[in-house]
């Protein structure tokens, strides 16, 4: 991945180094053994039937690169850092009202945003008045680590219970990377020895299922979708959950479009999805991909989709393309929803776990 050409990318890469650091080696632990309770029965068949290219469930691609050396390759790229702006600001020893301006300055140009922020910055101040000898920089890190919550469970919940795959649902806006999301996931939960279906279930593009295929095919996975545009993307949906299970697949990974021009429309769209894949599988993971490179309309996004499902996750993509890592922190704080996963490019190896300690650490460039 070269994001040498991202003008301004170097503070927040810093940022995403030491989170991918971290991350590094946690795909191991990528899923927690829990899984939906309940199994209701078939539902009716749907009419179309679509197109389910084969391609063996059970194939094991190259796995994928070991994330010390994805690390190395991205560090020798990058230099510079946000968390060195901070450091400046504290090295000056006690803080004059120019330097909070600063500091605020500079979380604010992080995309922690504008609440949080004031509450960080509240919060520091109280603990440099109860420990004044201690270093600002440790407080503000434990001010952080209390928004990010290193104590929320991260671990995907995608168990198959009793023969019936579990199943996740990925939504989103147009182009915050959904399909390159559901490749990257499904790339590693093959590494890990599931076997794998995933559903196309944006119908709104052709391409997008074009793409999700190509997904499917460099990772070894079957795609259902349809071949018509604008078909039902709940019919879809519903028979990839049942591929899924006929095949006695692990997981099944459902693409979703997001139009959040019509919010209503994306809720019947979302809701019937959710309600049809549950016939065969209730989701237990809805996870909502968020593009870092939006900053706080992110929030409003996430607010929307939360409203017509419940999120058990955020992905957040295009963290090599941004300063706005503080999006992060925003999320967490606003909506208690864990951020899981962090894109940190197009291949398919770019996608790290989310460490919040690891990314507090990297936010501070220590
Ligand atoms: N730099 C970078 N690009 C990414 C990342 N994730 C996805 N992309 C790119 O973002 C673009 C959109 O990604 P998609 O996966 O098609 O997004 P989508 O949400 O499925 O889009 P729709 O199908 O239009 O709803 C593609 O060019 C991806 O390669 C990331 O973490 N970093």
């Amino acid at each position: 991945m070269d994001v040498s050409w991202i003008p301004g990318s170097a503070d927040l890469v810093v940022v995403i180094v030491a989170v991918a650091a971290v991350a590094g080696g946690a795909f191991a632990a990528l899923r927690r053994g829990k899984g939906p309770d309940e199994r209701a029965g078939g539902p009716s068949a749907p009419t179309e039937r679509p197109a389910a290219p084969e391609a063996p469930a059970k194939a094991k691609p190259a796995g994928p690169e070991d994330p010390g050396s994805r690390l190395a390759r991205l560090r020798s790229r990058l230099s510079g850092g946000l968390g060195s702006s901070l450091l400046s600001i504290f090295s000056r020893g006690s803080l004059s009202a120019e330097d909070w301006e600063e500091l605020e300055e500079t979380l604010l140009a992080a995309d922690v945003g504008a609440a949080s922020t004031d509450i960080l910055l509240e919060d520091l101040k109280a603990r440099l008045k109860a420990s004044p000898d201690a270093e600002p920089i440790s407080l503000l890190r434990e001010a952080l680590l209390d928004v990010v919550d290193p104590t929320l469970d991260r671990s995907l919940a995608l168990e198959p219970q009793d023969g019936v795959p579990a199943t996740a649902v990925v939504v989103g806006v147009n182009g915050v990377g959904k399909t390159t999301t559901v490749g990257k996931l499904a790339r590693v939960l093959v590494a890990e020895g599931s076997s794998v279906v995933l559903g196309a279930a944006d119908t709104f593009r052709a391409a997008a299922a074009d793409q999700l295929e190509t997904w499917g095919s460099r990772v070894g996975v079957p795609v259902v979708r349809s071949d018509r545009e604008g078909a039902d993307p709940a019919s879809v949906a519903f028979e990839a959950a049942q591929k899924g299970k006929d095949d006695g697949a692990d997981v099944v990974l459902v693409d979703t479009a997001g139009r959040l021009q019509n919010k209503a429309g994306l809720m019947d769209e979302l809701g019937k999805i959710v309600r049809v894949v549950s016939k065969v599988s209730p989701p237990s993971e809805v996870l909502l991909v968020l593009d870092a490179t939006t900053g706080q309309n992110g929030l409003t996004q996430a607010r929307v989709f939360g409203e017509v499902a419940p999120l058990t996750g955020i992905v957040l993509t295009k963290l090599d393309g941004t300063a706005r890592g503080g999006i992060v922190v925003a999320v967490q704080r606003e909506l208690g929803v864990p951020v899981k996963f962090i894109g940190l490019g197009e291949g398919e190896d770019d996608l790290a776990p989310f460490d919040a300690e690891q990314f507090v650490d990297g936010l501070l460039g220590r």
